[in-house]
């Protein structure tokens, strides 16, 4: 029996890795300061594993922005407009494609698979030739080897997932014509990192997808050429996860690999079919790697027990793990000193959940944990007895849960007669997505706020201030719906989920997210309530400032569960309602406080959709009727927004009208107004705001620029239906380019106004 980690977090316990690389940036520190902080955060991954006592020590799972970047530096896949004559390190090529330069665009980011965890798409091009630049992965493997690490692991992204993930950028080429060239680089690729290890960890996630049969095919072909080129000493370890992969079992079955790694937290179903993979080492991966609670360990044990009686399996063939890699989870339990201790030990983060896994194997091997295990027990039972997780009329206000509070009052056609003459907009009317540039100032306000060292009336007066520059700067620019901004948030979700009952959030609780951003996902450990108002008092506020409406700004209940740690205990549908009856709340209260239009944001419904597409339809039931519920209780004169981004929404965009929201703004400019036929197609009844400029990139685009998407959108939307705004919220970026491209987007919308009026 055998343990290891398909991965560690890498952003440092208190985000060094993201602080030095930011700094790197700015020039404040050199590259060997910022490749020392690298080498440091990997020793420390590499004893926590020593300590851990885990067999395989794993190397390779480090990065600098992504992952699946590191990949396409590795097979030397780099767009031309990177390539350039200029002197520039590996490094700050690596960076301009992550996040552009003023005359390169980046390269595109999306959702890793069902996470908050966005990875850099490859790009591919027709004729595009590759060569291997094995630099990271041996510098990993040589450092760990030379501290006197033993059994080394190291992770690569699979040809066939990485293939899959990147997008082919000349018409009509198939990318996947690409694959001979790029195998051969793999091959190459392992070789030279066979003298370094036994064991070799390929990720294929994507075998955990429905996937057409020619990639099947590609799969059996490609392993067998592989195998043919591995030197015999080494052995293949190929992990899947986030799902189960009985779509593909036969083509896996085909495979020439030597140990497969399953997930049995997501992927239970596969338990039943372990036997048949029994030519192989298995990896089992019963350790939660996607939330936070604590492993129930008898149980486990149990279980584990069961199935090598069962299935007959060899446990000298059978390594445990984590579900997945750890880095969706936060670090470290131990830094949290503000959570209650009841909570706490009900928790466990990736450090814990490599004692879990060291405590597994010394149980299975006969060593004595009972006092450790009977601890585990105590906790398990304190969770499932405590009423801190249960609200007693929850129960009654769900059944109370009528079809009517799905509905809005009247049609669309309805409402929008008698919001249009409250609003009184122009044609193709401008606003924002909420937030705007999050200032060293505000974080500074927040934190001494937190900190105690200023007092409740001090931090609302300075935040009102703020609110104050907002508006006037929204003013002077001369937009049409306003926004106060979000200065108050940390983040669209934790800053919710630090007021809502049910929910607690963490000190430390770091995930990555992309490059160098962090969120700290709030934990719902209980029943969902709304004790107070949340919003009220800034956005009426704001709205006394200005004659402009200013929008109420919410996040929706899916995306609160998507960017949440949930409960386990029970189904994500029935926590969503709970949210949703909050959120309902707070829209209500907003209408009260005579607020005209309320957005309320859910960018991660497309995230949320199950990897399978046998449960789309069920996931999207339940999912567009908690935004429903969220939002319907309003009378037809409130105008309702929703605002989506890192979404393809070809497949679900009739769900998506059903939304029935007043006008939805979404990402459109990186695939330059593509994504719109779609609503062409269907007839997408309601109001669009295709945004029209990039927020992830400080480029500023010009009018003329703004003026052709628009142009663009108008091919496929009427004109009576478009708005005009950013891709996303604006917190990331800084005033200047915020000013100057908002200036633009408005000069733009004014001529169009002029021309078509
Ligand atoms: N939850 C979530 N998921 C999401 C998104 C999102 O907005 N929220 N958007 C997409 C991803 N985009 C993202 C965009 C930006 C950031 C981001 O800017 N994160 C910040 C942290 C935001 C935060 O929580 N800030 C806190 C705490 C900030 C902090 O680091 N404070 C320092 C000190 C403060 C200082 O002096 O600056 C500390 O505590 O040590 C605050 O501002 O209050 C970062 O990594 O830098 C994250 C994700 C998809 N998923
Ligand atoms: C990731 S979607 C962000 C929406 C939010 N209202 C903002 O503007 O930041
Ligand atoms: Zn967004």
């Amino acid at each position: 029996m055998y343990t290891h980690v398909l991965g560690l977090p890498r952003i440092g316990a208190q985000r060094e890795l993201k602080k030095a690389i930011e700094a790197y940036w700015k020039g404040n520190i050199s590259l060997e300061q910022l490749e020392q902080t690298g080498k440091n955060i990997r020793q420390q991954n590499l004893y926590l594993q020593k300590e851990m006592n885990f067999d395989f020590i794993t190397v390779g799972d480090f990065s600098y922005y992504d992952q699946v970047l590191d990949m396409s530096m590795t097979l030397g896949a780099i767009p031309k407009r990177f390539q350039t004559s200029s002197t520039k390190s590996e490094m700050d090529t690596y960076f301009a494609m992550a996040r552009g330069t003023q005359n390169a665009k980046a390269m595109e980011m999306t959702k890793w698979f069902d996470t908050n965890y966005h990875y850099i798409v490859p790009e591919f091009y027709k004729g595009q030739q590759f060569s291997l630049n094995s630099n990271k992965i041996i510098v990993e493997l040589k450092e760990a080897k030379n501290s006197g690490f033993a059994n080394l692991k190291p992770i690569l992204i699979g040809p066939l997932t990485y293939l899959y993930l990147g997008k082919s950028q000349d018409k009509n080429f198939d990318k996947w014509s690409l694959i001979d060239p790029i195998i051969d680089i793999y091959i190459e690729l392992l070789i030279k990192i066979s003298p370094y290890c036994e064991w070799i960890q390929i990720d294929e996630p994507i075998l955990v997808l429905n996937l057409p049969s020619k990639i099947k095919e590609l799969f059996i072909k490609a392993y067998k050429k592989i195998k043919k080129h591995l030197p015999s000493n080494n052995k293949i370890l190929l992990a899947t996860y986030f799902e189960d992969i009985l779509d593909n079992k036969d083509t896996v079955l085909s495979l020439p690999i030597d140990g497969l790694h399953l997930d049995l937290i997501r992927g239970k179903k596969q338990l039943n079919y372990l036997h048949e993979f029994k030519n192989t080492f298995l990896s089992l991966g019963i350790i939660n790697g996607r939330n936070i609670w604590k492993a129930n360990l008898n149980k486990i044990l149990d279980d584990i027990k069961n199935i090598l009686s069962s299935k007959s399996l060899d446990i000298e063939r059978i390594m445990l793990s984590t579900s997945c890699s750890l880095l969706h989870v936060p670090i470290d339990l131990e830094y949290e000193k503000k959570l209650s201790l009841e909570l706490k030990s009900w928790m466990s983060f990736a450090k814990q959940k490599c004692e879990e896994l060291k405590i597994l194997k010394q149980a299975l091997e006969g060593k004595d944990v009972s006092k450790i295990l009977e601890e585990n027990q105590k906790t398990i039972d304190s969770r499932q007895k405590s009423t801190l997780r249960t609200i007693t009329n929850i129960q009654d206000k769900l059944s109370q849960i009528n079809t009517k509070m799905f509905q809005r009052q009247s049609s669309y056609k309805e409402r929008n007669k008698k919001q249009r003459s409250i609003l009184n907009l122009p044609l193709f009317p401008t606003t924002t997505i909420g937030s705007f540039p999050q200032t060293p100032e505000i974080r500074k306000t927040r934190l001494l706020y937190k900190k105690g060292e200023l007092n409740e009336q001090e931090y609302k007066q300075k935040i009102k201030k703020f609110i104050d520059e907002v508006i006037q700067r929204q003013e002077e620019l001369g937009l049409d719906v306003f926004v106060h901004g979000e200065p108050e948030r940390n983040d669209m979700v934790e800053y919710f989920g630090q007021q809502l009952k049910g929910y607690c959030s963490t000190e430390n609780g770091w995930v990555q997210s992309y490059g160098t951003r962090c969120v700290k996902p709030p934990i719902i450990y209980g029943d969902i309530e709304r004790p107070s108002p949340m919003t009220i008092e800034w956005i009426t506020y704001a709205q006394s400032k200005t004659t402009k409406p200013v929008k109420g700004m919410l996040t929706g209940p899916i995306t609160m569960l998507c960017w949440s740690f949930v409960r386990d205990d029970q189904p994500r549908k029935d926590t969503a309602f709970q949210l949703a009856l909050a959120i309902r709340e707070e829209v209500k209260d907003l209408e009260k406080a005579n607020i005209k239009v309320i957005q309320i944001d859910e960018p991660a419904l497309r995230e949320g959709l199950p990897l399978k597409q046998n449960k789309w339809s069920e996931y999207l039931s339940w999912a567009i009727n908690a935004f429903k519920l969220a939002t319907s209780g309003v009378k037809d004169e409130t105008q309702i927004h929703t605002h989506m981004c890192y979404s393809d929404f070809e497949d679900i965009i009739e769900w998506i009208a059903k939304m029935d929201a007043d006008v939805i703004s979404i990402e459109a400019s990186r695939s330059k107004m593509e994504l719109l036929e779609v609503f062409k197609e269907f007839n997408y009844p309601n109001e669009i705001g295709p945004g029209i400029y990039d927020i992830h990139s400080p480029r500023v685009p010009s009018i003329e620029e703004i003026k052709e998407l628009l142009e663009l959108a108008l091919k496929v939307i009427p004109k009576e239906k478009l708005w005009v705004n950013p891709d996303c919220g604006l917190k990331t970026r800084e005033w200047p380019e915020t000013l100057a491209s908002l200036k633009n987007m408005v000069s733009a919308a004014k001529m169009l106004r002029e021309k078509y009026k």
